[in-house]
C-alpha cells in the first residue's frame, strides 16, 4: 500500500431511508493537491467524508486509495492507510500537555511490547526519543513549539485545532480530510491555519480534502473545487469558475443575481 496514492471516489450513493444523501458522486484527490468540497447545508458533504473515513458505507460505488478498496474497512484501518480525518471538535486528552498529546498520537504507531517498555529496554528509550523528536518537529510545523509544555485543556481554541491537526499528521496521515477547520477561529487564526495547510501541501506533499463554508479560504487554498447540492455534484472546476457558476449561485442563494 502506497499511502501517497490517489484517492478515487467513483459513483457513490448513500440513502438514509427515503433521503438520498449522495447520488452518483465521484471525486479524485491526487497526492499533493487541495480539493474543496462545498455546498449548502444538507448537501451531503459530511456524508461523503464519513464514507471515505469508514464511518458510513455507501450503497453503491467504489472508494479506492491506489488499488486498495476502502469500502468495508474499519475507520482505524483507513486511518492506518494514511487518510487522516480532522474533526470539527478536537479529539484530545485535556489533562495532558501538548507534547504528551503528540507523544500519545505517535506512540500508537510505535512497535514494542508493554513489557519492553516497563523494563526500559534501550530500543524503547531510543524509540521514545525519536517519538519526542518527531512530535517537536510537527509542533514546529504548525506553530505550536511555544505551547509544548502547556496543559491542553487550557489552550486557546485555535491552538487546540492546530494540535488536532498535528496529532493526525503524527499518526501518519498523507491525505487530510478537513471538516470545516476554521469554524470558531478568529481572522488571525484563520490566516495562520491557511499558511499551515499550504505549507503541509508544498513542503510535505500532503493532499487535503477541505469541507468549508468560508469561500475566501476555499479560493486561497484549493486547486480544484467540487460543489454538492442535494446529494449531487452540480459543478466542479477552479474556485473562481464554480463560484461564478449560475447553478452554484442558485443552490446557495435560491436565485441567480442579475449581475451574475
Ligand atoms: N444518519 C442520518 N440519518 C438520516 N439522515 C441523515 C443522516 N445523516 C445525514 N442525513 C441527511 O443526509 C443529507 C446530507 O447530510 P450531510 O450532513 O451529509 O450534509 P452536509 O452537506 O454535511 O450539511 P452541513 O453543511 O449542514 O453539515 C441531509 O438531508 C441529512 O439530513
Amino acid at each position: 500500500m502506497n499511502p501517497s496514492a490517489t484517492l478515487s471516489i467513483e459513483s457513490i450513493s448513500v440513502s438514509f431511508g427515503g433521503v438520498h444523501a449522495l447520488q452518483d458522486v465521484s471525486l479524485t484527490l491526487e497526492p499533493g493537491s487541495i480539493v474543496g468540497l462545498i455546498g449548502p447545508n444538507g448537501a451531503g458533504k459530511s456524508t461523503l467524508l464519513n464514507c471515505i473515513s469508514g464511518i458510513s458505507r455507501p450503497g453503491a460505488g467504489t472508494i479506492r486509495l491506489g488499488e486498495t478498496n476502502l469500502i468495508g474497512r474499519r475507520p482505524d484501518q483507513i486511518a492506518g492507510f494514511g487518510l487522516g480525518r480532522v474533526f470539527q471538535h478536537p479529539q484530545l486528552i485535556p489533562e495532558l500537555s501538548v507534547l504528551e498529546n503528540l507523544m500519545v498520537a505517535n506512540h500508537r504507531t510505535l512497535r514494542y511490547s508493554v513489557l519492553a517498555e516497563m523494563i526500559g529496554l534501550p530500543g524503547v528509550r531510543r524509540a521514545e526519543a525519536e517519538a519526542r523528536h518527531a512530535a517537536m518537529q510537527v509542533a514546529a510545523r504548525v506553530g505550536l513549539s511555544p505551547s509544548l509544555g502547556m496543559v491542553t485543556g487550557s489552550l486557546p481554541y485555535g491552538h487546540r485545532k492546530l494540535l488536532e491537526l498535528a496529532r493526525v499528521i503524527l499518526m501518519g496521515a498523507r491525505h487530510l480530510l478537513l471538516d470545516e477547520p476554521i469554524a470558531g477561529l478568529n481572522d488571525a487564526e484563520i490566516d495562520h491555519l491557511g499558511h499551515v495547510v499550504l505549507d503541509l501541501q508544498r513542503e510535505q506533499g500532503l493532499s487535503v480534502l477541505l469541507v468549508e463554508h468560508n469561500m475566501g479560504l476555499v479560493r486561497r487554498l484549493c486547486n480544484h473545487v467540487v460543489v454538492l447540492d442535494a446529494g449531487r455534484v452540480i459543478a466542479e472546476g477552479t474556485a473562481d469558475s464554480v463560484l461564478s457558476d449560475p447553478r452554484v449561485l442558485l443552490a446557495y442563494l435560491g436565485e441567480v443575481p442579475a449581475d451574475a
